[in-house]
């Protein structure tokens, strides 16, 4: 049976683009015009959707509503938000509300139909479309890299291709986005699959044992060499050599090297005869070996002869889109070998917190820090406590664009440096409390840290030097008691940002219904995503 999919959008032209782009692929397609129809159509269909993909900005009831619905509603239906392009805060914040992935406007083809793919396949729900990915699963295949991204996409579609001749490739990209493991899906998937496949770091070995190592050696060649060894060439004769970190060979071993591929012979140390290798070639490098070429460190006949297939495999932080396929992954796989619940899930708030940190160490950095919290979850959901390091660097990240946002000084966003410990809480510091008027509310709380030195320029002298964390100003600087609606707004204001947007929690800890808050937010035109925006 095909994959069951409900579209929902306010455009009726996207709305037929997606259905079309659905349709083709073999996928069954219903269509909801706003979020109130789309609650209902869900309700009605009792689980009969696979997947919902729901535009975010709809007149009424919008996105990030339906989707606070359906956390509660139908929480077995992922979600596939469309957002914005560069909207990184709109994506935490859809991802904190409970989606399970997002795809950047406009959504292409490709993205739409991998995102589908992979949140059936992910939700166990997979009917049989044709979204699917055809063929036998591999071991160390293609099957094996997680792939949500259109721009991953294309990669291991060029690897694909690579794959079914003999062509040298280069696999060009930093440290820990996945070169390595492509090396191995294009060995997997080509036809010398069934013959040796052998892997040299290059880097890792001392330089005067490196010709040694790839080429081999005779007994007596050298000082040490009390036995003859065979290389890595000569092992991996009729097969796949991997030479990871090729940028790292020392110049004299580029010759040999060089030889070995354009002629097909090796050289043995301390052999006086060359023998035949029959060898396919893939390298990768974290530097840029054109770089490298012109500061005279590689060698340019070597680069042309390596380099006939280059793959440059995008670091995480340009392919965001991954990273959520990638967590859910990583759970999976490190809960099964923990021997922990297959139940185990990452909370929104987690994959909110994962999706918008920059990952400088790439995939190995997401994969060790999931491994981390799944060895110290207690229960069977990982929560955004679980990662310090991440909520350390995301509380910077999004300290800096308040500052920037609010013009508060830097000296004020270098003090906002949240402690490891304080990673579960709202990652707010006093000078997030306040909320872009003139009245700088300062919040406190359980969640925050109190720094009574931060006092904003425009801050109130009712306010200023006291210890009046929490408090709202309840006098204008003219000196009157402001208006209730003021500071209900800016009550609000606040409380949206606090709770970092989720409607249920700021409704809740106001004591107000939700469909009054929402009421309130149309009268006071607050952005729920943006509430520390003052409209001009
Ligand atoms: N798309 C992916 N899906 C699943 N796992 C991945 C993916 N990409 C990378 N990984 C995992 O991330 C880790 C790092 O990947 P890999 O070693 O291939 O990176 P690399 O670019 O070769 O790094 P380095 O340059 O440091 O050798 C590995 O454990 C790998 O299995």
């Amino acid at each position: 049976m095909p994959s069951h999919v409900l579209i929902v959008d306010d455009d009726p032209v996207q709305r037929r683009l997606l259905k079309g782009t659905c349709e083709r692929s073999g996928l069954k397609v219903d269509l909801a015009e706003d979020g109130e129809s789309a609650m209902s159509m869900i309700k009605r269909s009792a689980g009969g959707f696979d997947v919902v993909v729901l535009d975010l900005v709809m007149p009424g009831v919008g996105g990030i509503a339906v989707l606070e619905w359906m956390a509660e509603n139908a929480p077995d239906i992922p979600v596939i938000v469309q957002t914005g392009q560069g909207g990184i805060e709109t994506v935490v914040r859809a991802m904190r509300a409970g989606a399970h992935d997002f795809a950047v406007k406009p959504v292409s083809p490709e993205r739409l139909l991998l995102a589908i793919g992979n949140a059936v396949r992910s939700s166990g729900g997979a009917k049989g479309g044709d979204t699917e990915r055809a063929g036998g699963k591999r071991v160390g295949g293609f099957d094996d890299i997680v792939v949500a991204s259109p721009a991953m996409d294309r990669i291991l579609g060029l690897a694909r291709r690579a794959a079914v001749s003999d062509i040298p490739v280069v696999l060009e990209g930093e440290s820990g986005v996945g070169k390595e493991l492509i090396a191995k899906a294009i060995q997997s998937e080509s036809a010398r699959r069934t013959k040796p496949y052998v892997t040299v770091n290059c880097g890792a070995i001392p330089e005067n044992l490196v010709e040694s190592i790839l080429f081999g050696h005779e007994k007596g060649a050298f000082t040490g060499a009390v036995d003859s060894h065979m290389g890595k060439f000569a092992e991996a004769d009729q097969g796949t050599l991997f030479l990871d970190e090729i940028g790292d060979l020392p110049t004299d071993v580029q010759v040999k090297l060089l030889r070995a591929v354009q002629d097909g012979e090796i050289e043995t140390i301390g052999s006086r005869t060359k023998r035949k290798v029959d060898i396919r070639l893939i390298s990768a490098t974290h530097k840029d070996l054109i770089e490298e070429v012109k500061a005279g460190r590689f060698r340019e006949d070597l680069y042309y002869r390596l380099n006939v297939f280059p793959i440059h495999v995008p670091p995480l932080r340009q392919r965001k889109e991954d990273i959520p396929e990638l967590a859910r992954h990583f759970t999976r796989r490190f809960a099964e070998a923990t021997g922990r619940s297959p139940t185990l899930t990452l909370t929104a708030d987690a994959m909110a917190l994962l999706t918008a940190h920059d990952w400088p160490g790439n995939i190995r950095e997401l994969e060790n820090a999931v491994h981390r919290a799944v060895v110290l979850s207690e229960t069977d959901r990982l929560t955004a406590d679980l990662f310090p390091q991440v909520s350390d660097s995301c509380t910077s990240y999004r300290v800096s664009e308040l500052a920037d946002r609010d013009r508060v000084s830097a000296g004020q966003a270098a003090r906002s440096e949240a402690s490891r410990n304080e990673a579960q809480a709202p990652a707010l510091q006093p000078e997030d409390g306040w909320i872009g008027s003139a009245y700088p509310a300062r919040e406190a709380g359980p969640h925050t840290r109190q720094d009574a030195s931060a006092v904003s320029a425009g801050e109130h002298p009712a306010v200023r030097g006291s210890d009046m964390a929490g408090a709202l100003a309840a006098i204008s600087p003219t000196g009157d008691v402001r208006p209730l609606a003021d500071v209900e707004e800016e009550l609000i204001r606040f409380a949206l940002h606090f709770y970092r947007g989720q409607m249920s929690e700021v409704a809740r800890r106001l004591g107000i219904g939700r469909s009054t808050l929402y009421r309130k937010l149309k009268d006071y035109q607050i952005d729920p995503g943006d509430p520390l925006r003052v409209a001009a």
